[in-house]
């Protein structure tokens, strides 16, 4: 059995308790070999031992549900419930391309996550609530699961000094602290527009000091090297580890 993520920081024993929260704008219908090669990565995974749950975000088609509802004068509490629902559907296909290794049913809540998660099954889940995001979901179920790691597939590389698609001049940070962390994202809670990790995502690892790896979920790959212990991407974790 791999050492696991523990290893990478001298945590001895492991496979451990995983949770990846995958862009959905790597995981959605317009891409059926990004569904496929997650699905793979996520069996091999499982079958090593690891205990995983994972969090799909809206992507491309809860961005045009935010849109369509905005335009007709919604509000953002309901804008959000659309993109919850988006993001449970991209949990559901990735769900179907794990049957029968993956729990059924996205969970609406940590209490039926944690049912799920009692059948020693993959748990997928999509959004739970209005006023986050999907990280927000993977923050809550890292912690209610007393996980050891949670990676999130994002689309750039890793965490920035600054946001790399309006700052040219942004450099990447291999390692960081949760205050660095704070100061170096906007925190927007518009519907659609959360960044990376929303301020619930950022409190609720800060407050558990769960180690995060922001990694480019383009390659489906780089989160079976991360939980496996490799270095990828940006780790965010206290100083004192
Ligand atoms: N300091 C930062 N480091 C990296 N990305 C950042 C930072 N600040 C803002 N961002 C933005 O956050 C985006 C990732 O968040 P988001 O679009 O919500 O991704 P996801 O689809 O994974 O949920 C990046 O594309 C980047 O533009
Ligand atoms: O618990 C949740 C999860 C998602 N969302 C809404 O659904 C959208 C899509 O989720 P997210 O932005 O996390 O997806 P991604 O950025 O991965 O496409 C968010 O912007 C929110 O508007 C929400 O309100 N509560």
């Amino acid at each position: 059995m791999s050492a696991g993520p523990g290893a990478a920081w001298g945590v001895p024993g492991l496979p451990g308790t995983v949770v990846v929260k995958v862009s959905g704008k790597h995981i959605n219908p317009e891409k059926p070999n990004m569904v496929k090669g997650y699905a793979e990565v996520f069996r091999s995974l499982h079958r090593e031992g690891y205990r995983l749950a994972v969090v799909v975000g809206g992507g491309p088609v809860a961005r045009a549900y935010i849109a369509a509802a905005r335009e007709a004068g919604v509000n953002r509490a309901l804008q959000d419930v659309l993109g919850i629902e988006a993001a449970r559907l991209n949990a559901r296909l990735l769900a179907a391309a794990l049957h029968p290794e993956a729990y059924p049913e996205p969970p609406r809540s940590i209490w039926e996550a944690l049912e799920a998660a009692a059948t020693g099954k993959i748990v997928i889940a999509g959004g739970f609530q209005p006023g986050q995001s999907t990280a927000g979901v993977a923050a809550l179920l890292a912690e209610a699961l007393n996980a050891d790691l949670l990676v999130l597939a994002t689309t750039v590389d890793g965490v920035y000094t600054a946001d790399p698609r309006r700052s040219p001049e942004a450099k990447l940070i291999p390692r960081l602290d949760y205050e660095t962390l704070r100061k170096v994202l906007q925190q927007s809670v518009e519907p659609g527009r959360y960044e990376l990790l929303d301020p619930l995502a950022l409190s609720i690892v800060e407050r558990s000091k769960i180690p995060v790896r922001v990694v480019n979920g383009s390659d489906p790959d780089n989160v079976a090297r991360v939980v496996r212990g490799s270095d990828v991407g940006s780790l965010i974790a206290t100083t004192k580890q």
